[in-house]
């Protein structure tokens, strides 16, 4: 069948390339015509993944129309400061039924809107709506190195439908029909991959990673309760998987800015030297919305804000989480 890819980013890139090893034929947009022209010319995308060589079966194109012309899937995987927009650019392009997969990690910025209550919104058919996610760096997915995903929506065929098209021996696909969790996991893991990319770029060692990874799965778990979401989600792929994989990964962009804090790093600077988008800044920023709607505590979520962007310092941060009070281990679940 033909699979429509939005996004030539490294997520993009190496979903295109499951896509096609799957045979399926694999229309890619990518945003800038010179890019499309050179992944068609050299079969290597210039920007992302560039030691990949792409298979046969990847067309790449600037024109969203024709990416979508015929197209029997659609993988959305632009960066999520853009949903709404390409949600909006999409619409008018997408028949009712067309299956769509989100595979891009946060939440919109100002009304905390989850991606598939985004894109229901402008696409209508919200069961024909899926979301992607799970510990996947872009970097071994792409030369098939053994991972696993999960695959979310309200629609079980819909779900089957996408894991049959994108699973292998390579890429197991999970179903699930905890949308809102899997979402959350999703934006969650890359503030708490910041936290810890911060605290060994501050000289803490492994211990205090886990215990920001665990005690970062706690806060998340509260989260995704209070939104209506099945906190044993935060268990699985989407939730630990992504966490573990986001945390200690020397590929995670979220990890190596946070390590980068103690520098004076910031989203902009970092964007611009690698290219890459950095979620887990946007998402803390973005999750105080919800914070207050739900009325939860997300301590390290909070600590992430301040320190990305307000003027907290580590040694205050740090004071500010060790220093409050005990607690139970599992309080507000
Ligand atoms: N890289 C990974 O391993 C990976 C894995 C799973 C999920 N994701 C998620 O996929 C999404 C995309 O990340 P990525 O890693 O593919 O991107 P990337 O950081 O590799 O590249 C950024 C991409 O965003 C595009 N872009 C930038 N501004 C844009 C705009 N205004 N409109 C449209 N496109 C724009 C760029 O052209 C480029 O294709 C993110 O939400 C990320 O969390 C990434
Ligand atoms: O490189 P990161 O930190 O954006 O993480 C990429 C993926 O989300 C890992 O599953």
């Amino acid at each position: 069948m033909r699979i429509a890819v939005m996004g030539a980013g490294s997520w993009g890139t190496a979903l295109a390339q499951v896509a096609c090893a799957n045979g399926h034929e694999v229309r890619l947009w990518a945003r800038r015509d010179e890019v499309a022209r050179a992944i068609n010319r050299d079969r290597r995308n210039p920007g992302y993944l560039r030691d990949v060589e792409l298979g046969a079966g990847i067309e790449a194109t600037s024109d969203l129309a024709h990416a979508l012309d015929g197209a029997e899937a659609l993988l959305v995987v632009t960066p999520s400061k853009v949903m709404r927009a390409m949600a909006r650019e999409v619409a008018p392009l997408v028949r009712p039924d067309l299956p769509v997969a989100l595979c891009f990690k946060g939440i919109e910025e100002g009304t905390g809107r989850l991606p598939a209550e985004v894109f229901a919104a402008e696409l209508g058919s919200p069961e024909r709506i899926a979301v992607l996610s799970g510990p996947n760096h872009a970097e071994e997915v792409a030369i098939g190195i053994p991972a696993a995903t999960v695959i979310a929506c309200a629609s079980a065929h819909v779900a089957s439908f996408l894991q049959d098209a994108l699973g292998s021996g390579a890429f197991r696909v999970y179903a699930s029909d905890d949308v809102p969790g899997v979402e959350l996991c999703a934006a969650s893991k890359n503030v708490i991959a910041i936290a810890v990319g911060a605290s060994y770029g501050s000289g803490c060692g492994d211990n205090t990673a886990a215990m920001l990874i665990t005690r970062g799965m706690a806060e998340m778990s509260r989260l995704v309760s209070k939104a209506g979401g099945d906190p044993l989600t935060c268990m699985g792929l989407a939730g630990a998987g992504d966490l573990i994989a986001t945390c200690m990964s020397q590929h995670s962009r979220n990890r190596r800015f946070g390590e980068r804090l103690v520098e004076g790093m910031t989203p902009d600077r970092f964007s611009a030297e690698t290219g890459m988008v950095v979620e887990g800044a946007l998402a803390a920023r973005n999750f105080e919305v919800l914070e207050r709607r739900y009325g939860v505590d997300l301590p390290i979520t909070r600590v992430v804000r301040d320190l990305v962007w307000g003027d907290a310092t580590i040694a205050g941060v740090r004071r500010q989480l060790l220093e409050r009070s005990f607690k139970a281990e599992f309080y507000g679940l």
